[in-house]
């Protein structure tokens, strides 16, 4: 007969033997069906893997400290899990260069937030939809935010608001700067609907010519332009283009006021422009941002110590074989540009604002190891929009302000 101890007994040591199988099988992953090794790592914890080691803000212009670490101790490619993924992080610039170029074939897009809704990654939207929707919204972001309009109509809207928004900050004795939050940004997509809805049910009254009155047009031929595609398209522009260009922005402020001459040498440029033109309150042309090397030169400085986006998410979609290793089908790919845009060896001191280096730095190193606005298909649609309204606030900054 067995007794209750006995019978508790065998159920805890059932228990500890699953518990004990489970975890090793959680910490050694098979590399593939076929047996390929995977890059060196740790899985972390059963579950939450090495997810908190990852969010611990880190004060520093540095590669983040878990990908710091993790390179020292397994090398340029390592796995980890997160967010319940296991991960392959890949700091290589070679492999990096060689992933964003399979896009569409062995690996894909993989969207943890706003654009994942909007492409409806995790529901059932098939492929062929998931296409479309990005070449439209590649598109109708290139019409709206790209080199013609920019140098048709962009850069002296974005010269005058820059400019009254600094004259009315200079009246001001400091000027207070937050994240939006999750209510904030709720909110934003009532008011995008409720604007969507109002242009569509009087497209007269409401008509003025931008990308929202675009889209709800286009809602009569387009098939996937559903209202909620529309709201999340938009707020996801605005995300995109917003987060990404006030913190490049507020971090050039902190350089500039860190390094005095280099604001001197940007006056100089600027306002030897000024001096060529016939009407000096002008604001920047798109010719007079093409020809002004060292405010490039700051630019580029600065996109590459805010590395605002630290890594690019993607799905392997076959085994891929790198390095010697294998990144499984199904794992998580994080593609870690941050490193390559801090690595010594293509970056002397690299932490250093130091906009002169790039005189000197060989543009076919450059094209792997400088890549702030990603590359391949998914290359980022604001770049020069980017580059060019940190021009403009460059110009007003250095030619009205001390
Ligand atoms: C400092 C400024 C910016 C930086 C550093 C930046 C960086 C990036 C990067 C790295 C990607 C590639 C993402 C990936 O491959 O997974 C990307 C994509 C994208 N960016 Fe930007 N971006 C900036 C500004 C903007 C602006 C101003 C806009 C809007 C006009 C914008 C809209 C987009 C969109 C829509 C994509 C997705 C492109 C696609 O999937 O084909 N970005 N951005």
């Amino acid at each position: 007969m067995w007794s209750a101890g006995g019978i508790l007994g065998g159920v805890v040591a059932v228990l500890t033997i699953f518990i004990i199988h489970w975890t090793y099988k959680w910490r050694n992953p098979r590399g593939s069906s076929n047996g390929g090794v995977l890059p060196p790592g740790s899985m972390g914890w059963p579950l939450i893997g090495e997810t908190l080691h990852l969010f611990i803000p880190s004060r520093s212009l540095d590669i983040h400290p878990f990908i710091k670490k993790r390179i020292q101790r397994y090398g340029p490619l390592f796995r980890t899990s997160l967010a319940g993924r296991p991960v392959i992080v890949s700091t290589d610039a070679k492999v990096n260069h060689y992933l964003l170029l399979q896009e569409g074939r062995s690996v894909e897009i993989w969207y943890l937030d706003t654009f994942a809704k909007l492409f409806n990654q995790d529901g059932d939207s098939n492929p062929a939809t998931f296409g479309a929707i990005h070449r439209y919204i590649r598109s109708i972001l290139l019409s709206y935010f790209g080199p013609d309009s920019l140098r048709e109509k962009l850069l002296p809207q974005i010269g005058q608001m820059i400019d009254s928004t600094l004259r009315i900050w200079s009246r001001q004795g400091s000027v207070s700067v937050k994240e939006a939050t999750a209510t904030e940004q709720k909110k934003m997509i009532k008011m995008i609907r409720n604007k969507l809805r109002e242009k569509r049910d009087s497209p007269d009254q409401a008509f003025e010519g931008d990308l929202l009155d675009q889209a709800v047009k286009e809602m009569n031929t387009e098939k996937f332009l559903t209202e909620d595609l529309i709201v999340h398209f938009i707020f996801g522009a605005l995300f995109a283009s917003f987060e990404t260009i006030s913190s490049t922005i507020t971090l050039s402020f902190k350089l500039l006021s860190e390094n005095p001459s280099v604001v001197n040498d940007l006056r100089v440029e600027h306002v030897a422009m000024i001096k060529k033109r016939e009407n000096p309150n002008s604001s920047l042309t798109w010719d007079d941002y093409k020809s002004m090397p060292f405010t490039l030169q700051v630019i580029n400085e600065t996109l590459r110590l805010a590395n605002v986006i630290p890594g690019l998410l993607r799905r392997a979609m076959t085994d891929i074989e790198v390095n010697g290793y294998t990144i499984p089908a199904g794992w998580t790919i994080m593609v870690a540009t941050s490193a390559q845009q801090l690595n010594p060896n293509t970056y002397q001191d690299p932490l250093a604002f130091n906009p002169h280096r790039w005189k000197e730095l060989d543009s076919s190193v450059l094209s792997k190891n400088f890549t702030p606005f990603g590359g391949g298909m998914r290359q980022c649609v604001g770049a020069e929009f980017t580059k060019a309204f940190m021009a403009t606030f460059f110009h007003v900054l250095v030619t009205k302000y001390r």
